[in-house]
């Protein structure tokens, strides 16, 4: 059974103009979304940019500072967070690691370990398994107590190229069995976009979102001419335009500095392709110097700003 993304239904999460402010300063602004039953949204955007603070604003971890965030009543999140405290020390089976924040039957147990692959090594040591098993082992047990929305905050660290694809085809096979709602954070859109109905790319603010190709998401398409093709179809170059100083404050391009960076500021400009060409001094963890261009598949309807 297989269920496609459905817009129309009522969101499981959506936020509405959301702002997260610290220390004086924005972490992130006017951030839009909703995320609905069946619905694969991926946050992307470099180091710093809001991605793990907007995923936790929208599961309640942390509250905002402006703007609103509704959730279904009821709403069941399984959350797989970008660092686990974990005691290395000590010696920890894959059944326990399912059992640390609660009871879990053996039936839900074995099939959450079953969806990801891993139903042979209840008994393995946590510590011995490879950046691949640890995070499905992450995954089954946020699976195991069947959520609602899923949230999985850069699920393929540690990962090698064909683990990735491979962590991708899972959660896209865990949405189509259970239905649920996915939010992913990653880094990489080249391999997460097969795996995506809609992108949203965060640098404080939202700065494009859309959904990919429908030609590249083409079941058609791709057997035709294989996943390498369709991703290829759609490559473009990513730029920000603004620089975030070490006071929080927003060199742009066109010179101007602000306070924040807001879609709606008139220093944003559009371009034929999106760009990042921005500095995040120290103290703003945006460390690099980086005027990157990212490879990403073309979102449909994308907005640049
Ligand atoms: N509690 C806090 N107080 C002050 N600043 C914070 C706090 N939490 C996060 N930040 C800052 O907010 C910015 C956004 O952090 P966040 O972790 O959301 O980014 P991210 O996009 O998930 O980054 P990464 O890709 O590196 O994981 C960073 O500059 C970070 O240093």
């Amino acid at each position: 059974m297989s269920f496609p993304a459905n817009s129309e239904a009522k969101p499981l999460v959506s936020l509405s103009n959301v702002g997260v402010r610290r220390d004086g300063r924005w972490l992130v602004r006017g951030v839009d979304f909703s995320v609905s039953r069946g619905e694969i949204v991926t946050l992307i955007g470099p180091n710093g940019s809001g991605k793990s603070t907007t995923v936790k604003t929208a599961i309640g971890v942390l509250k905002p500072d402006e703007g609103r965030v509704d959730r279904a009543s009821g709403l069941k999140v399984g959350y797989v967070p970008q660092k686990l405290a974990i005691d290395w020390t000590l010696p920890l089976t894959i059944r326990r690691l399912m059992t640390l924040t609660g009871p879990l039957s053996e039936g839900d147990m074995a099939a959450a370990l079953d969806a990801v692959g891993l139903s042979h090594m209840l008994g393995a040591e946590v510590q011995h398994l490879s950046g691949g098993e640890f995070q499905r082992a992450l995954m089954a047990r946020a699976i195991a107590r069947k959520p609602d929305l899923l949230v999985l905050d850069e699920p393929v660290q540690g990962v090698d190229f064909s683990g990735e694809i491979a962590i991708y085809d899972l959660i896209r096979s865990i949405r189509n069995t259970t239905g649920c709602g996915i939010l992913l954070i990653s880094h990489d859109l080249h391999v997460v976009m097969a795996a995506t109905d809609t992108v949203i790319c965060l640098n404080g603010h939202v700065c494009c979102r859309g959904t990919p190709q429908a030609v590249s998401q083409s079941a058609e398409y791709v057997r035709l001419f294989g996943s390498r093709a369709a991703q290829a179809l759609a490559v473009y170059s990513h730029h920000h335009d603004h620089t975030h100083l070490p006071d929080g404050r927003v060199l742009h391009s066109d010179g101007a500095v602000t306070d924040h960076c807001h879609p709606d500021d008139g220093h944003h400009h559009g371009h034929e392709g999106h760009d990042h060409d921005h500095t995040h001094a120290a103290g703003d963890h945006h460390t690099d110097d980086h005027k990157h261009d990212h490879d990403h598949r073309q979102p449909a309807g994308e907005r640049h700003v």
